[in-house]
């Protein structure tokens, strides 16, 4: 699902401000992944791409680039058709032209800073200046500025072999500025520094950033609710949804969207005005009972901590399912049995089965409850914790 200015973007690079910062379609195929992605921007907008791993999120920002060439679609910066072909009448054709990197006002910015190493850091900065135009002794000065902001004054001699991991990165992120980029790409920039340096880049980045549309790829949920105006989720070379970051955390389109925001997203379909799953084994009825559509598709998004587990006394698996066919069934409560346990800084994440559900315990539950992978276990959630999308 993309949204509205995506599809206007596609057949006029243009949006209701004016030209889209960035409007693409792009198409990639390789051996064993395709990737068909239509992303856009308005200028000065900052965009986050999530995915599981392999969902093509480099491969969507290096094609924007200019470092991966296209099998079909299009990219367009500020208007201007930097990769394939846009027709009259705005449909893409696959292998038109394509604009070397350097030359499309695009910067990309990956986990490795990838200076230049024989040159100094201030060198390095002044580089992406003097590619502007900029006078020597005036790219070198703009470059010590630069380095400043990013927060590293005084360094601007050293050599990036006399520089920390972190340091390198801010360098690098003077170097995207100085090149005065239409687009900021940011791939993970902070993924293989430890937090406390992340943490210093990360404000670097969301003060000097603003102005340039950016797009960040980004693993992390609370980076995208900080920095994007908006979410693009990418799975399996596809967007799943792509809509206002409060949206994709509050309503999310997919399992694994949902996981970002720490909800559990069980997809069945409404039957009198309630949750049921396909087998019809566990019925939840939720906050918003009154619009379900009876057997249309519906997911149940509700949060891990919303539900209780408790033990089930009874010496096997096969002993559980007889009691629960002698039990009167009560919505919002089922039988399953668990999967694994997950330690978090807050408790434990006991994961069940059929449907797939985790449920969130304090520690000492664990111990008390006697819970491990293969123990049967009855979940509750309370309808009031329980909101219901259609799907
Ligand atoms: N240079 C390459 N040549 C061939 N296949 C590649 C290349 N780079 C990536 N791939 C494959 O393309 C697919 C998408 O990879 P990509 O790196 O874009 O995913 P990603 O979403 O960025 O993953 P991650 O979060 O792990 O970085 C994967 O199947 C990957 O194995």
């Amino acid at each position: 699902m993309t949204g509205g200015a995506a599809a206007l973007g596609a057949g006029t690079g243009a949006t209701a401000a004016g030209p889209a910062a960035l409007d693409a379609r792009v198409m990639v195929t390789r051996k064993g992944f395709g990737l068909d992605a239509v992303i856009s921007a308005t200028p000065g907008e900052t965009i986050a791409i999530m995915g599981p791993s392999g969902a093509g999120k480099s491969t969507l920002l290096s094609a924007i680039a200019g470092l991966v060439r296209l099998s079909g679609g299009y990219v367009r910066v500020a208007g201007r058709v930097v990769s394939g072909r846009v027709d009259a009448g705005g449909s893409a054709r696959s292998r038109g032209m394509s604009v070397p990197p350097n030359k499309r006002g695009v910067v990309l910015l990956g986990q490795d800073a990838r200076l230049f190493p024989h040159m100094t850091a201030r060198d390095n900065v002044a580089f992406a200046l003097r590619t502007h135009g900029v006078a020597r002794d005036i790219a070198a000065n703009q470059a010590d500025e630069l380095l400043w902001r990013v927060g590293l004054p005084g360094l601007g001699g050293q050599r990036p072999a006399g520089l920390s991991g972190g340091q390198q990165q801010r360098v690098a992120l003077a170097r995207a500025l100085a090149a005065q980029p239409q687009l900021l790409l940011l791939d993970e920039p902070l993924t293989s520094l430890d937090p406390v340096t992340a943490a210093g880049i990360r404000a670097v980045i969301a003060e000097l950033r603003v102005g340039i549309t950016t797009v960040l790829v980004t693993h992390d949920a609370v980076d995208a609710a900080a920095l994007a105006s908006r979410v693009l989720v990418l799975e399996d070379g596809r967007v799943s949804q792509d809509a206002p970051a409060r949206e994709v955390f509050a309503r999310p389109a997919t399992a694994f969207a949902a996981s970002l925001a720490g909800l559990n997203r069980v997809v069945g379909q409404g039957v009198r005005g309630a949750w049921t799953d396909d087998d019809r084994r566990v019925v939840l009825p939720g906050a918003t009972a009154a619009s379900v559509p009876d057997g249309g598709g519906l997911a149940a998004v509700f949060r891990p901590s919303a539900v209780s587990v408790s033990r089930v006394d009874v010496p096997s698996w096969t002993a559980a399912l007889r009691v629960e066919r002698e039990r009167a069934r009560v919505p919002g409560e089922w039988l399953t049995r668990i999967e694994r346990l997950e330690q978090t800084p807050s408790g434990v994440r006991v994961h069940t089965a059929t449907p797939a559900v985790v449920a969130e315990v304090p520690v000492e539950d664990v111990a008390e409850l006697g819970l491990a992978p293969g123990v049967p276990v009855r979940l509750r959630v309370a309808a009031e914790n329980v909101r219901l999308l259609a799907i």
